[in-house]
């Protein structure tokens, strides 16, 4: 999946642009603060509905203008997709027809993002890790979301209900439905990690990463091995009254991440940085591997990243995958690609 046209105004210090991306690597240079960085920002703005660095959306709107708005087109399908995005919310259209739903803009320009931030996936909670895996999910299978939102709701009823001291009638009604939602969340994602290790080894190989070894991938239920989930919702109901929530279940799922034994979360801050850009582009190829759901790569300053071997890998790689890939850098790009010069907001084909 590509886009050939992209169009952003009101973003940070951006002046209004229209750009023409090529189908493969685009590479943005340009002194800090430039803008580079907010380039990626609106495209992942566009495609999830917030920013990647600002809890608040409307930092993002330029200073003194009242909206901003992306525009995108993809090459492959000729979809159209907009956002505008103002202090009272946004608005989103798609070929033309107005579209409020996020999950509809993820599901047409699906993308991962490898930005100096990303480590977090490896020594952020565990959140950030099924977060992760639910990405992937929804875009793989269809039906995915909407078990995920059934079962987010019944989590929150139940956990409405203990707090509420509710009588055990309301709970006895509730769990058969939170264990079948339970175990089809559970089971998606078990199988998908099965299936993101293959991508991992071979990204692995690909890359040749120093790393200590073969980096291995675990999904925990949220619920100790030797127990059944019912069991303990059962049993552990007191417990769970007392602390006012669920304690046990999918929503306490781990993806747990090591190298020769030793945990991800105890390695280097720059061992981190290699796992978390192996898993995405582990991810990148998984869903890669149904056509059309091809992600674009945003790479935010991968020169200052990396050292220099790790950097040459990297973008050996991108070069040989059909990818189209977004990277931004303080330098010119040392491989072929298409670039775009970016100083004070205004940016320019190289
Ligand atoms: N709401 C806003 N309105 C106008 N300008 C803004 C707003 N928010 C941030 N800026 C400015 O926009 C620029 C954003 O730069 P950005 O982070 O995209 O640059 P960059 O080229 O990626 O820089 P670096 O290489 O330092 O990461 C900064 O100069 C910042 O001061």
């Amino acid at each position: 999946m590509s886009l050939d046209r992209l169009s952003i105004r009101g973003v940070r210090n951006l002046e209004p642009l229209e750009l023409s991306p090529a189908p493969g690597m685009n590479w943005f240079s340009g002194p800090n603060g430039a803008g580079k960085t907010s380039i990626l920002e609106a495209i992942y703005l566009l495609a999830r509905g917030r920013s990647f660095r600002s809890a608040r959306t409307a930092r993002v709107i330029q200073k003194d203008a009242k909206a901003l708005t992306v525009v995108a087109r993809r090459g492959d399908t000729g979809n159209r997709l907009g956002v505008e995005r103002d202090a009272d919310g946004w608005r989103g259209r798609i070929d033309g027809r107005d579209c409020q739903r996020i999950s509809e803009f993820a599901a047409l320009l699906p993308l991962t993002l490898i930005e100096p931030g990303s480590h977090a996936l490896i020594d952020g909670g565990p959140d950030r890790r099924r977060q992760f895996l639910d990405w992937q999910l929804f875009h793989v299978e269809q039906s995915y979301l909407l078990a995920w939102q059934r079962f987010a709701r019944l989590l929150r009823q139940r956990n409405a209900a203990l707090k509420a001291q509710a009588p055990d009638r309301v709970l006895d009604a509730l769990e058969p439905e939170f264990l079948r939602g339970a175990e089809v969340i559970g089971r998606a994602r078990d199988e998908l990690v099965g299936r993101l290790s293959a991508h991992v080894e071979a990204v692995q190989g690909e890359l040749g990463f120093r790393l200590p070894g073969p980096l291995s991938l675990r999904y925990r239920s949220g619920h100790p091995a030797d127990s059944e989930l019912a069991d303990l919702l059962r049993e552990q109901r007191a417990r769970d009254r007392e602390r006012g929530f669920t304690r046990h279940g999918p929503h306490r799922a781990e993806l747990a991440l090591a190298c020769e034994g030793r945990a991800a979360v105890e390695m280097s801050r720059g061992q981190q940085k290699l796992i978390a850009v192996v898993l995405l582009l582990a991810q990148y190829r998984l869903l890669a591997g149904g056509q059309s759901l091809a992600p674009l790569l945003l790479v935010d300053d991968p020169v200052s990243e990396l050292d220099a071997p790790h950097l040459a890998a990297l973008l050996d790689w991108l070069g040989r995958e059909s990818v189209q890939s977004w990277i931004t850098a303080t330098s010119d790009s040392p491989v072929s690609a298409t670039m775009f010069h970016v100083e004070h907001g205004r940016v320019s084909p190289q």
